[in-house]
């Protein structure tokens, strides 16, 4: 064990939020992420809205998994619980062997900086700073040693080689959008999470950053959940989990944007 901290400053605290994922040593039958019966409630009495209603969902390591469903059926306070930014009122969600209710303040910060990624609609990034100089400043900030050979390698699935030395105002929003992916992958994190990565993206930049979320899982083993309305963003991926009303109602592998849009009108007819 002990693989994935090696080389990171890591204080007693930070071993305990990351040591359990270390067992796993690739073990693809622990999923990369877990939920049981999660639930998520806000406001009582009358005015009570149930977000998540016993949740219970797998994302398999090495998957790219969409999450879809109706406005308001719970998919943003899915995210939010999977990625411990926010605390469900019952339930529990492990990543890797790791159950985040046992986790304090400090330990989910520690977790969500080392061991998830995440991107989102809007690119995040900063414009002082060169595109390479952005996707290593997480890992600067983290005290990371850089992997060169994964740095090289995520350059290469992304194809940012001819525009690392560029600030993000000389490059398109669909490269912009690349870069906050490499970023987000440079880490090698258990877990990437993309709230609507293409909402900000014309269709061929979005077809862009989504084949190579897709190639992540398939070329780096990158395990990726994604929030999506999109049908085609969704075709992407291995497999679309439905919800509706805060529940799992459905899901379906090797989709295609036809199959997507066939579930998403049974769901809502
Ligand atoms: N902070 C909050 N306070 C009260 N209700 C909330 C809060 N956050 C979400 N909800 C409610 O919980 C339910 C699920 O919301 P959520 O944002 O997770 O859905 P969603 O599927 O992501 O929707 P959309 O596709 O519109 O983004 C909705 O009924 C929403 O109004």
């Amino acid at each position: 064990m002990g693989t994935t901290t090696s080389g990171h400053d890591a204080s007693a605290e930070d071993g305990a939020a990351r040591g359990s994922a270390a067992d796993d040593g690739g073990d693809t039958r622990v999923p990369a992420v877990a939920a049981r019966a999660l639930t998520k409630t806000y406001g009582t009495g009358d005015s009570e809205v149930r977000a998540l209603d016993e949740v219970s969902v797998d994302f398999a390591a090495g998957a790219f998994t969409a999450i879809m469903g109706p406005s308001g059926s719970g998919k943003s306070t899915l995210m939010h619980c999977l990625a411990g930014l926010d605390t469900p009122t019952s339930g529990g969600v492990r990543i890797g062997r790791t159950d985040l209710a046992r986790l304090g303040d400090r330990q989910l910060t520690l977790l969500r900086r080392d061991r998830i990624g995440f991107v989102f609609q809007a690119f995040n990034l900063l414009p002082m700073l060169t595109a390479e100089q952005n996707i290593l400043l997480p890992a600067q900030i983290a005290k990371r040693p850089l992997d060169r050979a994964r740095f090289d390698r995520v350059v290469e699935v992304t194809g940012l080689g001819d525009r690392l030395g560029h600030l993000p105002a000389k490059l398109s929003g669909g490269q912009q959008q690349r870069v906050a992916v490499a970023r987000a992958l440079l880490g090698a994190p258990e877990v990437v999470y993309a709230d609507e990565p293409t909402g900000n993206l014309d269709s061929r930049s979005g077809a862009e950053v989504l084949g190579f979320l897709a190639d992540s899982a398939r070329e780096l083993g990158q395990t990726v959940v994604m929030v999506t309305h999109d049908p085609v963003a969704a075709s992407y991926a291995d497999r679309v989990v439905f919800l509706r009303d805060g529940r799992v109602a459905d899901e379906t592998r090797a989709p295609t944007p036809e199959t997507v849009l066939d579930h998403l009108l049974k769901l809502e007819g």
